[in-house]
């Protein structure tokens, strides 16, 4: 796209993935045009190595860089180290902690989310989001001899696989573990993993891959500490030392059913004379009284009771539109974040918005939803950028295929985890049914099926099957003939329907 007279200046705030990728097409959409980029942490996020696995599966790696390898690749692009501090959407202006004021045509909000706390400001309750608060987290665990993880999503699933020498109280609000991404079946597959791989292994020292301060030394500066970074790219504890100071490796107890009720720090408990329990061992089915003193404790909603050295809050995020956007008259969401709709425009003229500090109002897809993560985080920025500059020039351009179905390759407890459309039957009601397929230890399989189409799946281990179950639901194709077929091993299913 060509710009006859000059369209920008644009700017875009946030150097997460949303913001640089938001960044790095508007520069390649106009190149004559000057793009600022505001990010409040010392490194951008930059995706490398990017992998169309299929229509719309994707892979990349998600690599910290000093601002200036992002402004050698594209020379329009200017990085300003900054926060924002207000936001005067009128004037299209926008107020730096620096001091100085940037004047845009249009504007892309990207400043992501950050942790939703049990209990905010509580030194003992953590919360890890970005590079300081993973290391924060590090430094506390090397000296603790148990923590308590509250929240049942990513975060939590994979720090209970992750850390050892150290005994963690997992505390859940459902039934099973990992109630985002997994139902009961695949969460039971899952638990039987955790718990008999992990208590028979010997502590493991891993050799570190990927070392968070890379990039900052590179880039010469540290954040600060009333601003938050950027979230955490991939395989972000293989570059943490995940180790308490105890030699076993793993040693994990799950309250079900419950929340906390109740945080207590040492002196404050000692008054109420309530009973803490010791942590319970999986072959000693007894309950005995926890002796020992602890920083801190906590009770649950089922009424236990449980010394240790600190809590994760691993429960979900918050976008982040306080409080440089106050005073603007912004349409937020339910969950609080600005929505945003077809075109990723808020409801504020020139303001758009992309990543997890977005809701999407759109009408979507029926196999689509969104969920905070780095592969909408991405495909976001992008398409907000392609609208942005449709936008200037006077069109309006069609949503992107990627938005026509879910799909998120992760990975849990070691085994590769694809999620595609309505993979938790959500928001089928009682009308849909599954087809299930398993073998302990290896994989598992599972398809939602609706009136003889395929809605959604889970396949977790290497199943080979994504790319056909993606095809199937995209087209939505009858199936009902096919019955169990579908999941026999025996058949070749990938040539059943070429
Ligand atoms: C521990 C952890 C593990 C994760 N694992 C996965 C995973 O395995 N798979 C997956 O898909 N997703 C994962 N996610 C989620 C994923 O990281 C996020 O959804 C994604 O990175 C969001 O990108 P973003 O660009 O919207 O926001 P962010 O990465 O949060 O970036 C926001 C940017 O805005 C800047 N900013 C904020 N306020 C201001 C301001 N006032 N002025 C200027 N700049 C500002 C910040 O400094 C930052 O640069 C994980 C998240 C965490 C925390
Ligand atoms: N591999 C991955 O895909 C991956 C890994 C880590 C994080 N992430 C993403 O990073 C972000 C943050 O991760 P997260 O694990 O904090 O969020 P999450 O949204 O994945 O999970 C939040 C969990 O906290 C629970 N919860 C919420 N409030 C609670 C409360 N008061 N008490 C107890 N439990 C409560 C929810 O039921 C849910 O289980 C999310 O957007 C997540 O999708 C993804």
């Amino acid at each position: 796209m060509e710009a006859a007279r000059s369209v920008g200046p644009f700017v875009v705030v946030g150097g997460g993935i949303a913001g640089v990728t938001c960044a790095e097409q508007l520069a390649v959409n106009f190149p004559a045009e000057d793009i600022l980029l505001i990010t409040a942490s010392p490194v951008i996020k930059a995706v490398t190595n990017f992998k169309q696995v299929s229509k719309v599966l994707e892979e990349f790696d998600v690599e910290e860089q000093p601002s200036t390898v992002l402004e050698n690749r594209f020379p329009n692009i200017k990085v300003i180290e900054s926060a924002v501090k207000q936001l005067k959407s009128e004037e299209h202006c926008i107020f730096m902690e620096d001091g100085h004021r940037h004047v845009y045509k249009k504007l892309c909000l990207c400043a992501g989310a950050k942790p939703k706390l049990i209990c905010e400001g509580n030194p003992y309750v953590l919360g890890i989001r970005d590079t300081d608060s993973a290391q924060e987290f590090q430094k506390q665990l090397k000296k603790a001899k148990r923590i308590m993880i509250v929240g049942n999503g990513g975060i939590a699933l994979e720090l209970v696989y992750e850390i050892q020498g150290c005994e963690v109280i997992w505390a859940i609000k459902d039934k099973a573990i990992g109630n985002t991404f997994f139902d009961a079946g695949a969460a039971e597959f899952l638990t039987s993993k955790l718990m008999s791989e992990k208590s028979e292994a010997k502590i493991a020292h891993r050799r570190t891959i990927y070392t968070i301060e890379g990039a900052r030394k590179e880039s010469g500066s540290k954040a600060r500490a009333d601003n938050v970074g950027s979230a955490l790219g991939p395989d972000w504890h293989g570059g943490l030392d995940l180790k308490g100071p105890e030699e076993f490796s793993h040693s994990i107890h799950i309250e079900t059913r419950c929340e906390v009720k109740k945080i207590y720090l040492q002196e404050e408990f000692k008054i109420t004379k309530k009973k803490p329990l010791a942590f319970p061992k999986h072959q000693d089915k007894s309950v005995t009284v926890d002796k020992e003193m602890w920083p801190v404790y906590v009770e649950l909603t089922n009424g236990t009771i449980y010394g240790c050295d600190f809590l994760v809050s691993a429960t979900g995020v918050t976008p982040n539109v306080h409080p440089f956007l106050h005073g603007n008259n912004f349409d937020l969401a339910e969950d609080g974040g600005l929505k945003v709709d077809d075109q990723m425009r808020t409801s504020l003229p020139d303001v758009y918005a992309a990543g997890d500090i977005c809701t999407a109002c759109w009408q979507p897809s029926p196999v689509w939803q969104q969920m905070r993560l780095w592969t909408q985080a991405r495909q976001m920025g992008w398409y907000a950028a392609k609208c942005m500059a449709a936008a200037s020039l006077g069109h309006s351009i069609d949503m992107d295929f990627s938005f026509e179905l879910f799909a998120h390759v992760t990975k849990f407890f070691n085994y590769k985890v694809v999620l595609l459309g309505k993979y938790n039957a959500q928001g089928l009601g009682s009308d849909h049914e599954l087809m299930l397929r398993c073998t302990r230890g290896q994989e598992y399989v599972k398809v939602v099926m609706q009136n003889g189409r395929m809605m959604g799946a889970v396949l977790i281990g290497e199943t080979d099957l994504e790319e056909t179950f993606e095809n199937l639901i995209l087209n939505q194709m009858d199936l009902s003939s096919y019955g169990e077929d579908l999941l026999d091993p025996n058949i070749d299913i990938e040539d059943y329907f070429d």
